[in-house]
C-alpha cells in the first residue's frame, strides 16, 4: 500500500492537458464493442477502471488492438456477436462498469457474473437490478444488493417507461442500454439532469435515440455502427489542478482540451460563487460536448452555501470541494449530496476525517457537511483507497502549515495513473513517501 507526502511548494504554474475522460472512454469501449464493424478511440484514458471495461469485452470475444497510448482499435462484433465468458468478469474498482455492463449483459443469451474490488463490493447494485428485472432480466445479487451480481440468459427482455427515483447517468445508461436489444421503447425520466454521454454517443454511433435533458428514449432492435471516438480530458481530473491554482498565491494555469459539458462543471460555478478566477477561451463543440481550454489564477475563496441543484454536475468534485472549502474564508454548506456517501468510499466521512485531522472544524451532515474554513495543519490522513480523496488532499496539502501523509493512494491510477508526475511539473510539492 503506497502513500504520498504532499506539502507547500512554489505557487502553480504551466499549461498542461489532463487525460481522457473516464466516463467517455468506458461508454467508447463498450458502444465500438457491439458494433458493427471497426471504430477507432482517440484520447482513450489509460487508467485502471477503463483498461477492465476493455479487458472485459476482450474476454467476450472482442478484438481490442492498442497501437499506441491512448488509442484503441475495436473490432466490433455485433450486436449479438458477444461470446459467453469462460470465467467472472472484473469490473475492479469500477461502478460505471460493473452498472453499465448490467444493462447491456442483462440482454445476452448468456450467463455471465461481474465482480469488483472490495470497494466496489460495498457499492449498491439494487438502483441498475430493480429497473432491469422489471424489464424481464434476471440478475443475483448479495443479500444487501450489493455485487457480485449474476446475470442469467436473457429470454426476452421488454422495453420500460423508466422514471428513475436517483439522478444516475449510470442508471440512466444501465436501463438505455439494456433497451437496445429489448421490445418496444425502453424511455427513461430523472429527478434532475445527468451526464448525457451514453445518448450523444449511441447516436453517433447510429441509432436512432430522442433525448432531452432529463429524458431519454429508444427502440429496441436497432444495431450499432462502427465510427471514431474522439476523447476530451477529462474535466473530473482538471478539477485538482483547478482547485490547486485556486488555492495556491501567485499561480496560474492553462489547461487544454478539458470537456465543459455542463451536467460535468458544476465544480467551476461552485468555485466562481466562492471568488475563484476561472476563465474559458476556445469554446469549441465536440461529438461529447464542449471542449475548451481553462485559464485559471490564484484567488481568495469565501464559504458558500453549494446550491443543491449543482449537486449531480458536479458529484465527483465534492473531495476537492471540501479542500478548497478547508482554505475559504467562512463556512461552506453542502447539502443534498447523500449519494457521496456510495461512491469509492463514504466520501462525506472520508473527507471530514481527513480534515479533521489537519485541524480543520467539520461538521457531517446525513446528505452533506459545514465546513469551516481555516489554516489546515500537517498530519496523517486516510484515503481509505479512494483516487479522489487522495487527489483532493494532496492539492489541500498546498496549503498546509506542515507535511501532509496521505494513505493508500493505489487507487489514483483508476482514474488518473499520470496525476503525481503532472502536479509535480506544475509545481506542487508531492512526493513518494517510503
Ligand atoms: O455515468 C458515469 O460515467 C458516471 C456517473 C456518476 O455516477 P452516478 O451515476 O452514480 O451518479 C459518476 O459519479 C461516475 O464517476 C461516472
Ligand atoms: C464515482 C466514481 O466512479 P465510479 O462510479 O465509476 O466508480 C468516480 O470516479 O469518482
Amino acid at each position: 500500500m503506497a502513500d504520498w507526502i504532499a506539502r507547500t511548494s512554489g505557487s502553480v504554474q504551466g499549461r498542461i492537458q489532463v487525460p481522457g475522460d473516464k466516463s467517455v472512454s468506458h461508454r467508447a469501449i463498450m458502444l465500438a464493442s457491439i458494433a458493427d464493424g471497426t471504430s477507432r478511440i482517440d484520447g482513450f484514458l489509460e487508467g485502471e477502471d477503463t483498461r477492465a471495461t476493455a479487458r472485459i469485452f476482450s474476454q467476450l470475444g472482442v478484438r481490442i488492438e492498442a497501437p499506441s497510448d491512448g488509442v484503441r482499435i475495436v473490432h466490433g462484433v455485433g450486436i449479438d456477436g458477444l461470446l459467453a465468458p469462460s470465467c467472472e468478469l472484473d469490473c475492479g474498482n469500477s461502478g460505471t462498469a460493473m452498472r453499465l455492463l448490467s444493462g447491456l449483459f442483462a440482454s445476452q443469451t448468456f450467463a455471465s457474473t461481474l465482480v469488483g474490488d472490495e470497494s466496489l463490493s460495498k457499492r449498491p447494485m439494487r438502483r441498475v437490478t430493480d429497473p432491469l428485472c422489471s424489464m424481464g432480466a434476471r440478475i443475483d445479487t448479495e443479500a444487501g444488493g450489493t455485487p457480485p451480481l449474476h446475470i442469467s440468459p436473457a429470454v426476452a427482455l421488454v422495453g420500460i417507461d423508466y422514471d428513475s427515483p436517483v439522478a444516475s447517468a449510470q442508471v440512466k445508461s444501465a436501463v438505455l442500454l439494456a433497451g437496445l436489444r429489448a421490445q418496444g421503447m425502453t424511455s427513461v425520466t430523472e429527478p434532475h439532469p445527468t451526464r448525457d454521454y451514453t445518448e450523444r454517443m449511441l447516436r453517433a454511433f447510429g441509432i436512432n435515440i430522442d433525448y432531452r435533458p432529463g429524458f431519454a428514449s429508444l427502440k429496441g432492435g436497432q444495431r450499432l455502427r462502427a465510427t471514431e471516438v474522439q476523447v476530451p480530458g477529462d474535466f473530473s481530473s482538471a478539477a485538482f489542478a483547478i482547485t490547486a491554482a485556486t488555492l495556491v498565491p501567485g499561480s496560474q494555469l492553462i489547461i487544454e482540451n478539458v470537456g465543459i459539458d455542463p451536467r460535468r462543471t458544476g465544480l467551476l460555478e461552485a468555485l466562481r460563487l466562492m471568488g475563484a478566477h476561472i476563465d474559458i477561451h476556445n469554446v469549441r463543440s465536440g461529438p461529447t460536448g464542449e471542449i475548451a481550454t481553462l485559464l485559471i489564477q490564484h484567488a481568495p475563496l469565501h464559504g458558500i452555501d453549494v446550491p443543491v441543484t449543482l449537486v449531480p454536475d458536479m458529484i465527483d468534485e465534492f473531495p476537492v470541494l471540501f479542500a478548497a472549502a478547508a482554505c475559504a474564508d467562512g463556512v461552506t454548506r453542502v447539502r443534498g449530496a447523500s449519494e457521496l456517501r456510495v461512491k469509492e468510499s463514504d466520501r462525506i466521512s472520508a473527507m471530514a476525517n481527513g480534515l479533521r485531522a489537519l485541524g480543520i472544524d467539520v461538521h457531517e451532515t446525513d446528505d452533506g457537511a459545514d465546513i469551516v474554513g481555516g489554516n489546515a495543519g500537517g498530519g496523517d490522513v486516510d484515503s481509505l483507497g479512494d483516487h479522489r480523496i487522495a487527489m483532493a488532499f494532496a492539492v489541500l496539502a498546498q496549503r498546509a502549515g506542515g507535511d501532509v501523509q496521505i494513505r493508500d493512494i493505489d487507487n489514483v491510477a483508476t482514474s488518473y495513473p499520470s496525476f503525481d508526475t503532472q502536479m509535480r511539473g506544475l509545481g506542487l510539492g508531492l512526493e513518494a513517501a517510503n
